[in-house]
């Protein structure tokens, strides 16, 4: 697939601190990664590791303690319409239609009512919704709300669409449409995707390449290029490469899991909880 001419995304030895009160917490440091045109890549970790950080940093919703962040080529500071956000939590305006959330920031764009509404529903229309352009968000399924809030952040035409866990909350089976419903998007609109998730076929499946991170404070463990052909299919899923890369992924995870596990301990976070590591992870009781 050709690339897009815009939306690349580089973080360069990145730095993030959260101070609260005496606290100072070193979430991410001396992350490199970058996101090339019309690539979809994703991020996965153990919990805790700075995921969401990362994802934030480049939404321009936290500020890196250092380091460069740079969206085609300029410095991020706040967030802009070429970065579309989505999160797993739906956060669609409960008081407005589907069409008037979706319509929302082409509003903010200054897009004439008429045009607006046309180009809200012809989106409604990709994503299967538009027979559902007038229900509010609590007359839909999660799924579907999940599929305005990806039809709201795409709407706009953004270069970079940054996913945190977008279908976390999702069902298995809603899950994979929800899937092939992005991949379907993706390829159409030809952006920059960047990716969270824990599910590492869901990383497999939908990425030209994953990031793992290691434990907090999270700094880029390994990178894996997915070589599999695309369109993806569910039968990719069992074949050899797929198990391999599945394995690998498994492996590294694992290994940072447990050491997230340990930190915890060693801090007293899980006071009462006894645990050990075994050839299987983790086992622990109570
Ligand atoms: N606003 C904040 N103030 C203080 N600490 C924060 C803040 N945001 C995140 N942290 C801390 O930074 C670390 C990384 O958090 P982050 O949410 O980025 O991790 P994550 O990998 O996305 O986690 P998960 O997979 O559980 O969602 C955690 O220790 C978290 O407690």
């Amino acid at each position: 697939m050709p690339f897009a001419a815009k939306g690349h995304i580089v973080i360069d030895n990145m730095r993030v601190e959260f101070e609260s009160g005496n606290t100072k917490t070193i979430a991410v440091d001396g992350v490199s990664l970058d996101v090339q045109p019309g690539e979809f890549v994703s991020i996965i970790g153990p919990s805790g590791c700075g995921k969401s950080t990362v994802l934030n940093v480049i939404a321009g919703f936290t500020q890196a303690s250092s380091g460069k962040v740079e969206v085609d080529g300029k410095q991020v500071h706040e967030p802009g319409i070429e970065r579309g956000v989505v999160f797993q939590q739906y956060s669609l305006f409960p008081w407005m239609s589907v069409r008037k959330n979706v319509e929302f920031g082409l509003k903010t764009q200054g897009m004439p009512a008429s045009k607006r509404t046309t180009v809200a529903r012809t989106f409604l229309g990709l994503a299967g919704l538009l027979a559902f352009e007038n229900h509010f968000p609590d007359q839909l399924s999660g799924g579907m709300k999940q599929r305005v809030g990806i039809v709201r952040a795409l709407v706009t035409s953004p270069q970079i669409l940054l996913m945190d866990e977008p279908f976390g909350a999702l069902d298995a089976q809603t899950r994979v449409v929800m899937q092939e419903i992005l991949t379907n998007m993706w390829q159409r609109q030809r952006i920059s995707v960047l990716f969270i998730t824990h599910d590492i076929e869901e990383a497999i499946f939908l990425s030209d390449r994953v990031y793992v991170m290691t434990a907090r404070p999270g700094r880029i463990k390994a990178e894996l290029k997915i070589p599999l052909p695309r369109p993806r299919t569910a039968a990719m899923s069992a074949s050899p490469e797929f198990l391999e890369i599945r394995q690998q992924l498994q492996n590294l995870i694992r290994e940072e899991s447990i050491k997230a596990m340990g930190t915890e301990i060693a801090t007293g976070g899980m006071e009462g909880l006894s645990i050990q590591i075994g050839p299987n992870g983790p086992q622990g009781k109570m």
